[in-house]
């Protein structure tokens, strides 16, 4: 039997200790087989996440429960849908001390200079009220364990996590919606799909330490930029901001089934740059259920060799061989050239989307579709900037450990290095001495742009709150990781928190965009799999995690084959797959 591994890996060789814990070394893919000690410092960090629930988590530990109650989720067809919407409402003004940057640093990119609308009216009806928070940001004392991507699903004596003086809750999590509705709670729950959730949950604290935002931390990056244009939700629940947050979600359970799907399945070995002679398979894809499992002709093998049920369902994929060496000598190509595909016209492709709606409409009982936040424009630019750099220097490889374990994915990392090995932040790369590339400024706008837009909602839906800074930080990013899942890829549930001390405390928010295939989002309170909550992250969606949520256990628990926007592939060839971005500030 083998078992899940930690950051979106999986081992099939990880070993059980005897006290019931795995290696934390068995994160992704293919794990280690060196047990697990209180000192090793690879532990649970980024990507490491057995799916099985430890015993004596760390999380026991906690006085209070983490919260995820910031974990935005800012939506609109365009920023300047955003940003019209802002201006009408006024919301723009109330942070002038925030987005102030150089204007430099704004360049003469324009992925925010479209002009769309706003229709904030669509926003879930969960949104707007507000739920008491328990507890101030984490303060960790030990930065070690359960740092990003790894993510075993259960704790080890002396994670980090047991550290804790507060205890991440994922009470609250706000959706910001423009232009069209989010799926609405308890609307998917019928037939188990995975769109249900709790789109809009929110809390305030006000023990929750307020940020020291400093000047310096705009040198960084353009995080708090000013942006006349900011945006307002008006209108979230039908001007009504006295809807109670739920907390609760029915999504907890969805997906069981999905594990066993999966258990068994050994896609066929496939290369890497073929998948886009795929682009027109026509998996049996099912929003909710993921029947079909991975086709054996979209499987990327080098993730996913043997799949063997482990313990509390989750499954261990173990790794055949170490494409460390192999990925660095072949650059990963994120949009490598077409071979044969046929292109659709633009009236296909509208119809495709729809059609994809249409799903999405099938199964939500609300009939509500989840609008990008940011549009197809800046998607596409995002992934040819990604591509161009990936082929580069520091560009995407496949991580792995020593031992031979891989990733479940792949990566690289713009502006510091995070090394899967020690779950630290350098400036280069060990396995090749790469440099990671600077973030590009257009980045530095997109997250500023929706930090400020995820504030101004809480402003907005938060009356009589004061402290923004509390509830979600201004972040100046100095990493950007950069994930890309094929259709098997996936990444335990895990915490972020190799960042520094000081951005651990302050509660610096995560920044994640999410582009191509839709990914099932898993986060909660705990390193729960089977308890956690749920959101489909799908392409254009951003999600930030700050504040009181800045320690929620997340991952990406499944890939949703050929989600991708049409437009997207056909503008980018891009692979099949999502690409996901992180941005933090070290
Ligand atoms: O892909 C995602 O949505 C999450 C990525 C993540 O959590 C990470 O890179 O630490
Ligand atoms: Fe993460």
């Amino acid at each position: 039997m083998s078992r899940q591994n930690t950051r979106g890996g999986f081992s099939g060789r990880s070993p059980l200790r005897p006290d019931g814990y795995y290696s934390h070394r068995n994160r992704h893919v293919g794990g280690a087989s060196k047990p697990f000690s209180n000192e090793d410092r690879m532990s649970q960090g980024r990507g490491k996440h057995p799916h099985h629930i430890s015993h004596g988590s760390g999380s026991k530990h906690f006085k209070d429960k983490p919260t995820s109650n910031f974990v935005y989720r800012p939506k609109k067809t365009s920023p300047d849908v955003i940003s019209n919407s802002l201006e009408a409402e006024g919301s723009n003004t109330k942070h002038p001390e925030c987005f102030e940057a150089p204007d430099s640093l704004y360049g003469n990119y324009d992925l925010l200079s479209s002009s769309t609308q706003s229709d904030s009216k669509n926003m879930h009806p969960d949104v707007g009220a507000s739920k008491p928070l328990a507890h101030d940001c984490f303060r960790t004392k030990d930065r070690t364990s359960q740092g990003r991507g790894k993510c075993s699903h259960h704790t080890f004596p002396g994670s980090r996590s047991n550290h804790f003086n507060d205890k991440p809750t994922s009470d609250s999590v706000y959706r910001l919606a423009t232009h069209l509705p989010v799926v609405i709670p308890n609307s998917l729950g019928a037939d188990g799909s995975s769109m249900k959730q709790p789109e809009c949950i929110g809390a305030s604290d006000s023990k929750t330490q307020l940020p020291d935002v400093s000047p310096n931390s705009l040198e960084a990056g353009v995080s708090c930029m000013k942006q006349p244009e900011c945006i307002v939700v008006s209108d979230l629940v039908t001007g009504d901001v006295s809807h109670s947050f739920s907390g609760h979600s029915d999504s907890k359970n969805m997906h069981l089934d999905e594990i066993g799907i999966q258990i068994g399945e050994t896609p066929e070995k496939k290369e890497e740059d073929d998948a886009t002679s795929k682009l027109n398979f026509s998996g049996k894809l099912k929003v909710g259920h993921m029947q079909e499992s991975v086709p054996p002709a979209i499987a990327d093998t080098k993730d996913q060799v043997s799949l063997e049920e482990g313990p509390n369902n989750f499954l261990s994929i173990g790794v055949s061989e170490n494409s460390v060496q192999q990925a660095i000598d072949k650059p990963f190509d994120l949009c490598p050239p077409k071979k044969g595909t046929v292109m659709l016209n633009p009236s296909l492709l509208v119809t495709n989307r729809q059609k994809r709606n249409d799903l999405k409409l099938s199964i939500g009982a609300k009939s509500n579709y989840i609008e990008a936040w940011y549009g197809i424009t800046e998607e596409v630019k995002i992934v040819k900037i990604c591509r161009d750099l990936g082929l580069g220097p520091g560009g995407f490889y496949q991580p792995g450990y020593r031992d031979g374990a891989n990733l479940y994915l792949k990566m690289m990392c713009l502006g510091k290095n995070w090394d899967p090995e020690t779950s630290q932040y350098g400036t280069s790369r060990p396995t090749d001495g790469a440099v990671p590339p600077i973030i590009p400024v257009e980045f530095h706008q997109l997250v500023g742009k929706a930090i400020q837009d995820s504030r101004a909602l809480i402003e907005k839906i938060s009356t009589g709150r004061k402290d923004i800074e509390a509830e979600l930080p201004c972040m100046s990013p100095d990493i950007c990781i950069a994930n890309f899942y094929s259709a098997t890829g996936k990444l335990g549930l895990h915490q972020d928190k190799d960042e520094s001390q000081e951005s651990i405390d302050k509660c610096l928010p995560v920044v994640s965009f999410s582009i191509g295939d839709s990914a099932e989002f898993l986060y909660g309170d705990l390193r729960d799999v089977a308890n956690a909550k749920k959101v489909i992250l799908e392409s254009g969606d951003v999600l930030i995690f700050g504040g009181k949520s800045r320690r929620i256990f997340h991952g990406v628990e499944k890939i949703f084959p050929d989600t991708a926007p049409k437009s997207l592939l056909e503008e980018t060839s891009m692979r099949r797959g999502r690409l996901n971005l992180t941005f933090r500030q070290y």
